[in-house]
């Protein structure tokens, strides 16, 4: 059962989103979105609520902690131990090259970029660190893990050792320097260089999908072939409500160059983690052989969340002031849906 501080903390934090959402209804997404990042009081007061909610009240309301919103760190973290530790990269490269050849993509380029991969890879276990770029990271909850170089970066960040950034507009610079480090913000970014991309709870932060398909395209270029993209995104309802929505994600990602290779539906949320194929032609030509060619052109464009398909009108009308008090209906829907989540955006 939810605290009355937890349905607060949670009741901010839905708050933001949906004004977003207004505001980009009203004004645009980008104008909305420059906005957005200027209110530095709101942008704080929502890091403490989220770090609390995640930190304190998530963990406090578990009965089942496998089951939970809670366990999506270590949901990414053992995906990474079993995907670059236990044997799954390679698994996963003789696959690839299996389908590279039953489709007749030229090896060649293939073959030269595989062997630069697995050395590379080799290099890594050695080490048993893997870098990994945590987008809109709050309060850093990867540091936890001995195995993960950490970069944590968010708008505003919960703790100082997470990095000022904005994801929408960091630039990706193509650099064989390895990144260097100084003081508290980060406006550039080097290409190919992090084995794992996260984002928990991030892209349903944004208003709509264009924001979102600018993530994951920019996630595609700071990743490293082979190199694995988490998407964790909120959903309260069974794992069927929104199984189109989770189709066309597939879709979209796959025409980037991105395979999912694993997949779970928990109470919460889903949890996704898509490879970086060597060779983006494959998961392309996955996407021209499952797809019939008439929807095939109106998925280009599909990382949508349910509340884009809401009508706009009706979430404006009772948006939420930040500060004000919720009616008995919030409440009661608080109750049922934030339990264990801090929002359903
Ligand atoms: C719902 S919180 C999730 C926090 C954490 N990842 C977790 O799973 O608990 C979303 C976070 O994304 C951050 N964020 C939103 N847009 C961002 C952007 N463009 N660049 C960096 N961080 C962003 C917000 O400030 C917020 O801390």
């Amino acid at each position: 059962m939810a605290t009355e501080e937890h349905k607060q903390l949670s009741a901010f934090v839905k708050s933001i989103h949906q004004m977003l959402r207004c505001e980009a209804h009203k004004n645009g997404a980008d104008k909305a979105w420059q906005e957005h990042c200027s209110k530095s009081e709101i942008l704080q007061e929502y890091a403490t609520s989220m770090q609390k909610l995640a930190s304190t009240f998530w963990k406090q309301n578990l009965v089942d902690e496998n089951k939970s919103a809670q366990c999506r760190i270590k949901w990414v973290a053992e995906k990474c131990v079993l995907y670059f530790f236990e044997g799954e990269i390679e698994i996963r490269r003789i696959r690839e090259k299996e389908k590279c050849n039953k489709v007749g993509k030229s090896m060649d380029s293939y073959a030269e970029t595989c062997v630069e991969v697995t050395a590379s890879k080799e290099m890594q276990s050695e080490a048993k660190c893997l870098t990994l770029l945590d987008v809109g990271s709050c309060y850093n909850p990867f540091k936890v893990y001995p195995f993960f170089h950490v970069i944590p970066i968010d708008i505003a960040p919960a703790e100082p050792d997470v990095y000022v950034c904005d994801f929408l507009n960091v630039a990706v610079v193509e650099s064989e320097e390895s990144m260097i480090l100084n003081g508290r913000f980060i406006t550039e970014l080097p290409a190919a260089a992090f084995d794992v991309v996260v984002f928990s709870l991030l892209l349903d932060y944004f208003p709509c999908p264009k924001q979102r398909y600018s993530c994951v395209h920019k996630a595609y270029r700071l990743l490293k072939p082979e190199g694995l993209l988490f998407i964790i995104t909120p959903d309260s309802k069974h794992s069927s409500a929104n199984a189109p929505i989770m189709k066309s994600w597939r879709i979209t990602l796959a025409q980037l160059g991105f395979s999912r290779i694993y997949y779970d539906k928990l109470p919460h949320i889903h949890c996704m983690a898509y490879r970086k194929d060597i060779n983006p032609e494959v998961s392309k030509h996955w996407v021209s052989y499952k797809l019939p060619k008439t929807n095939y052109a109106q998925t280009k464009a599909g990382l949508h969340i349910p509340q884009d398909f809401q009508k706009i009108n009706d979430q404006c009308d009772d948006v939420p002031h930040p500060k004000i008090e919720r009616t008995s209906q919030d409440d009661a829907a608080l109750v049922q849906l934030f339990s264990q989540l801090p929002y359903d955006s």
